[in-house]
Protein backbone atom coordinates (compact mmCIF):
# COMPACT_ATOMS: atom_id res chain seq x y z
CA UNK A 1 0.00 0.00 0.00
CA UNK A 2 1.37 3.92 -0.69
CA UNK A 3 2.05 5.49 1.77
CA UNK A 4 1.04 9.69 2.99
CA UNK A 5 3.85 11.61 2.92
CA UNK A 6 3.87 15.41 3.85
CA UNK A 7 7.34 16.75 2.79
CA UNK A 8 8.60 20.74 3.52
CA UNK A 9 10.65 21.86 0.97
CA UNK A 10 12.43 24.84 2.53
CA UNK A 11 13.79 25.84 -0.26
CA UNK A 12 16.79 28.54 0.29
CA UNK A 13 15.15 29.81 4.09
CA UNK A 14 16.60 29.15 7.50
CA UNK A 15 19.73 30.15 8.59
CA UNK A 16 21.36 27.41 11.40
CA UNK A 17 19.33 28.92 14.03
CA UNK A 18 16.13 28.85 12.63
CA UNK A 19 16.73 25.50 11.11
CA UNK A 20 17.53 24.06 14.48
CA UNK A 21 14.08 25.79 15.89
CA UNK A 22 12.02 24.15 13.15
CA UNK A 23 13.31 20.54 13.55
CA UNK A 24 12.94 20.95 17.00
CA UNK A 25 9.26 22.08 16.64
CA UNK A 26 8.46 19.70 13.69
CA UNK A 27 9.94 16.75 15.62
CA UNK A 28 8.25 17.84 19.04
CA UNK A 29 4.68 18.42 17.01
CA UNK A 30 4.52 15.18 15.50
CA UNK A 31 5.57 13.17 18.57
CA UNK A 32 2.27 12.21 20.02
CA UNK A 33 0.84 11.88 16.39
CA UNK A 34 -0.54 8.08 14.92
CA UNK A 35 1.81 8.50 12.42
CA UNK A 36 1.57 4.95 11.18
CA UNK A 37 0.55 5.19 7.65
CA UNK A 38 1.86 9.04 6.88
CA UNK A 39 5.96 10.08 6.70
CA UNK A 40 7.28 13.12 7.26
CA UNK A 41 10.04 14.81 5.29
CA UNK A 42 11.52 17.86 5.53
CA UNK A 43 14.29 19.40 2.97
CA UNK A 44 16.28 21.93 4.66
CA UNK A 45 19.00 23.91 2.17
CA UNK A 46 22.59 22.04 1.70
CA UNK A 47 24.65 23.57 4.69
CA UNK A 48 21.55 22.56 7.10
CA UNK A 49 21.13 18.59 6.16
CA UNK A 50 23.90 17.44 8.79
CA UNK A 51 22.17 19.60 11.71
CA UNK A 52 18.74 18.39 10.52
CA UNK A 53 19.75 15.18 10.47
CA UNK A 54 21.49 14.84 13.25
CA UNK A 55 18.62 17.01 15.53
CA UNK A 56 15.77 14.58 13.71
CA UNK A 57 17.37 11.32 14.64
CA UNK A 58 15.41 8.85 16.71
CA UNK A 59 12.34 10.68 15.30
CA UNK A 60 9.98 10.13 12.55
CA UNK A 61 11.54 12.87 10.68
CA UNK A 62 13.14 11.74 7.57
CA UNK A 63 15.51 14.54 5.79
CA UNK A 64 15.79 15.33 2.16
CA UNK A 65 17.92 17.25 -0.42
CA UNK A 66 16.50 19.73 -2.69
CA UNK A 67 18.61 18.92 -5.39
CA UNK A 68 22.06 17.14 -6.56
CA UNK A 69 24.54 16.81 -9.73
CA UNK A 70 24.42 14.08 -11.52
CA UNK A 71 28.00 13.29 -11.44
CA UNK A 72 29.38 11.72 -8.70
CA UNK A 73 32.42 14.58 -8.52
CA UNK A 74 34.28 16.09 -10.47
CA UNK A 75 35.21 20.28 -11.47
CA UNK A 76 31.58 21.24 -11.22
CA UNK A 77 32.18 24.52 -8.66
CA UNK A 78 29.28 25.07 -6.30
CA UNK A 79 27.52 21.55 -6.75
CA UNK A 80 26.89 18.28 -4.39
CA UNK A 81 26.42 14.87 -5.61
CA UNK A 82 24.43 12.13 -5.06
CA UNK A 83 27.23 10.17 -2.87
CA UNK A 84 27.57 13.05 -1.03
CA UNK A 85 24.05 13.30 0.27
CA UNK A 86 24.46 9.80 0.95
CA UNK A 87 27.88 9.60 2.99
CA UNK A 88 25.80 12.19 5.41
CA UNK A 89 22.92 10.21 5.79
CA UNK A 90 20.57 11.48 3.56
CA UNK A 91 17.43 9.36 1.74
CA UNK A 92 15.96 11.25 -0.15
CA UNK A 93 16.23 13.86 -2.45
CA UNK A 94 13.71 15.87 -4.48
CA UNK A 95 14.69 16.52 -7.93
CA UNK A 96 12.83 18.48 -10.97
CA UNK A 97 11.18 21.19 -9.02
CA UNK A 98 10.30 24.08 -11.30
CA UNK A 99 12.65 26.85 -9.40
CA UNK A 100 15.76 24.22 -11.03
CA UNK A 101 14.08 24.52 -14.47
CA UNK A 102 13.15 27.41 -14.53
CA UNK A 103 16.15 29.91 -12.30
CA UNK A 104 18.58 27.36 -13.52
CA UNK A 105 18.11 25.86 -16.96
CA UNK A 106 17.63 22.13 -15.61
CA UNK A 107 15.85 20.58 -18.92
CA UNK A 108 14.29 17.14 -19.39
CA UNK A 109 17.55 15.27 -20.31
CA UNK A 110 19.29 16.47 -17.76
CA UNK A 111 16.67 15.22 -14.92
CA UNK A 112 16.52 12.03 -16.63
CA UNK A 113 20.68 11.87 -15.53
CA UNK A 114 19.77 13.22 -12.27
CA UNK A 115 17.29 10.80 -11.62
CA UNK A 116 18.99 8.11 -12.62
CA UNK A 117 22.49 8.75 -10.74
CA UNK A 118 20.36 9.20 -7.26
CA UNK A 119 19.11 5.39 -8.23
CA UNK A 120 22.04 4.27 -8.96
CA UNK A 121 23.15 5.75 -5.07
CA UNK A 122 20.02 4.24 -3.54
CA UNK A 123 18.45 7.30 -3.11
CA UNK A 124 14.78 8.01 -3.00
CA UNK A 125 13.67 10.57 -5.42
CA UNK A 126 10.87 12.99 -4.87
CA UNK A 127 10.05 14.16 -8.31
CA UNK A 128 8.17 17.26 -9.44
CA UNK A 129 6.60 17.76 -12.20
CA UNK A 130 3.69 20.45 -13.80
CA UNK A 131 2.61 23.09 -16.00
CA UNK A 132 2.77 26.77 -16.58
CA UNK A 133 0.13 28.76 -16.61
CA UNK A 134 0.21 29.23 -20.36
CA UNK A 135 0.13 25.57 -20.83
CA UNK A 136 -2.99 25.67 -18.76
CA UNK A 137 -4.82 28.44 -20.33
CA UNK A 138 -4.28 26.76 -23.71
CA UNK A 139 -5.50 23.35 -22.24
CA UNK A 140 -2.14 21.90 -22.54
CA UNK A 141 -1.40 21.12 -18.96
CA UNK A 142 -1.94 16.90 -19.36
CA UNK A 143 0.13 16.49 -22.30
CA UNK A 144 2.90 19.03 -20.46
CA UNK A 145 2.91 16.97 -17.55
CA UNK A 146 2.61 13.56 -19.54
CA UNK A 147 6.23 14.84 -21.71
CA UNK A 148 7.95 15.60 -18.50
CA UNK A 149 7.13 12.30 -17.04
CA UNK A 150 8.17 10.31 -19.99
CA UNK A 151 11.30 12.37 -20.91
CA UNK A 152 12.96 11.85 -17.37
CA UNK A 153 11.13 9.10 -15.77
CA UNK A 154 9.76 6.50 -18.52
CA UNK A 155 12.93 4.59 -19.10
CA UNK A 156 13.06 3.26 -15.90
CA UNK A 157 12.29 -0.20 -15.35
CA UNK A 158 9.60 -1.03 -13.05
CA UNK A 159 11.35 -1.86 -10.13
CA UNK A 160 12.85 1.74 -9.84
CA UNK A 161 9.43 3.05 -8.70
CA UNK A 162 9.92 1.81 -4.82
CA UNK A 163 12.26 4.53 -4.95
CA UNK A 164 10.42 7.07 -6.70
CA UNK A 165 7.86 9.95 -4.95
CA UNK A 166 5.65 12.31 -7.44
CA UNK A 167 5.11 15.60 -6.71
CA UNK A 168 2.70 17.84 -8.97
CA UNK A 169 3.03 20.85 -8.73
CA UNK A 170 1.14 23.72 -11.15
CA UNK A 171 4.27 25.88 -11.36
CA UNK A 172 1.23 28.94 -11.43
CA UNK A 173 0.23 27.95 -7.94
CA UNK A 174 3.61 28.08 -6.63
CA UNK A 175 4.50 30.71 -3.55
CA UNK A 176 1.42 32.62 -5.05
CA UNK A 177 -1.31 31.88 -3.16
CA UNK A 178 -3.37 30.36 -5.30
CA UNK A 179 -3.81 26.72 -5.16
CA UNK A 180 -5.03 24.11 -7.77
CA UNK A 181 -8.76 22.93 -6.98
CA UNK A 182 -9.12 20.06 -5.31
CA UNK A 183 -10.48 18.83 -9.05
CA UNK A 184 -8.03 20.00 -10.68
CA UNK A 185 -5.43 18.40 -8.41
CA UNK A 186 -6.98 14.76 -8.49
CA UNK A 187 -7.69 14.76 -12.18
CA UNK A 188 -4.02 15.13 -13.11
CA UNK A 189 -3.13 12.84 -10.38
CA UNK A 190 -5.88 10.47 -11.91
CA UNK A 191 -4.17 11.38 -15.43
CA UNK A 192 -0.60 10.64 -13.88
CA UNK A 193 -1.43 7.09 -12.73
CA UNK A 194 -3.63 6.32 -15.76
CA UNK A 195 -0.15 7.00 -17.71
CA UNK A 196 1.64 4.45 -15.30
CA UNK A 197 -0.87 1.84 -15.81
CA UNK A 198 -0.32 2.36 -19.33
CA UNK A 199 3.39 2.16 -19.16
CA UNK A 200 4.09 -0.39 -16.63
CA UNK A 201 1.30 -1.99 -14.92
CA UNK A 202 -1.92 -1.26 -12.96
CA UNK A 203 -0.35 -2.70 -9.83
CA UNK A 204 2.59 -0.09 -10.05
CA UNK A 205 0.55 2.77 -10.76
CA UNK A 206 -1.56 2.27 -7.92
CA UNK A 207 1.73 1.69 -5.82
CA UNK A 208 2.93 5.49 -6.16
CA UNK A 209 2.10 8.40 -3.96
CA UNK A 210 1.97 11.61 -5.83
CA UNK A 211 1.65 14.53 -3.60
CA UNK A 212 0.63 17.71 -4.67
CA UNK A 213 2.38 20.98 -4.41
CA UNK A 214 1.19 24.78 -4.40
CA UNK A 215 0.30 27.11 -1.81
CA UNK A 216 -0.91 24.66 0.43
CA UNK A 217 -1.70 25.87 3.93
CA UNK A 218 -3.99 24.64 6.98
CA UNK A 219 -6.75 26.02 5.84
CA UNK A 220 -7.18 23.87 2.16
CA UNK A 221 -4.57 20.99 2.84
CA UNK A 222 -7.76 19.13 3.98
CA UNK A 223 -10.03 19.18 0.58
CA UNK A 224 -6.77 18.40 -1.24
CA UNK A 225 -5.62 15.47 0.55
CA UNK A 226 -9.39 14.03 0.68
CA UNK A 227 -8.95 13.66 -3.20
CA UNK A 228 -8.36 9.64 -4.06
CA UNK A 229 -5.21 10.12 -5.80
CA UNK A 230 -3.62 12.70 -3.87
CA UNK A 231 -1.43 11.10 -1.39
CA UNK A 232 0.29 14.20 0.79
CA UNK A 233 1.99 17.12 -0.13
CA UNK A 234 5.01 19.03 -0.77
CA UNK A 235 4.77 22.16 1.44
CA UNK A 236 6.57 25.40 0.35
CA UNK A 237 6.17 28.47 2.70
CA UNK A 238 3.51 26.89 4.99
CA UNK A 239 6.50 24.34 5.97
CA UNK A 240 8.50 27.22 7.13
CA UNK A 241 6.23 28.00 10.38
CA UNK A 242 5.97 24.12 12.28
CA UNK A 243 2.98 25.24 13.12
CA UNK A 244 1.29 25.33 10.16
CA UNK A 245 3.57 22.22 8.75
CA UNK A 246 2.36 20.04 12.08
CA UNK A 247 -1.62 21.49 11.30
CA UNK A 248 -1.07 20.36 7.34
CA UNK A 249 0.07 16.71 8.59
CA UNK A 250 -2.65 16.28 10.64
CA UNK A 251 -5.38 17.28 7.62
CA UNK A 252 -3.85 14.07 6.40
O1 LIG B 1 8.22 22.67 -3.11
C1 LIG B 1 7.21 23.26 -2.73
C2 LIG B 1 6.42 24.01 -3.65
O2 LIG B 1 7.18 24.78 -4.52
C3 LIG B 1 5.26 24.73 -3.06
O3 LIG B 1 5.62 25.97 -2.51
P1 LIG B 1 4.48 26.84 -1.77
O4 LIG B 1 3.82 25.92 -0.80
O5 LIG B 1 5.23 27.95 -1.09
O6 LIG B 1 3.56 27.30 -2.84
Amino acid sequence: MRKNIVAGNWKMNTNLKEAKKLVKGVRKGIKKLELDSTRVIIAPPFVNLPTAIKRAKKSKVEVAAQNMHQATSGAFTGEVSGEMLKGIGVQTVILGHSERRAYFGEKDAVLKEKVDSALTQELEVIFCFGEELKDRQADKHFKVVEDQLKKALFHLEANSYKNIILAYEPVWAIGTGETASPEQAQEIHAHVRTLLAKKYDEELAESVSILYGGSVKPANAKELFANKDVDGGLIGGAALKAEDFIAIIKSI
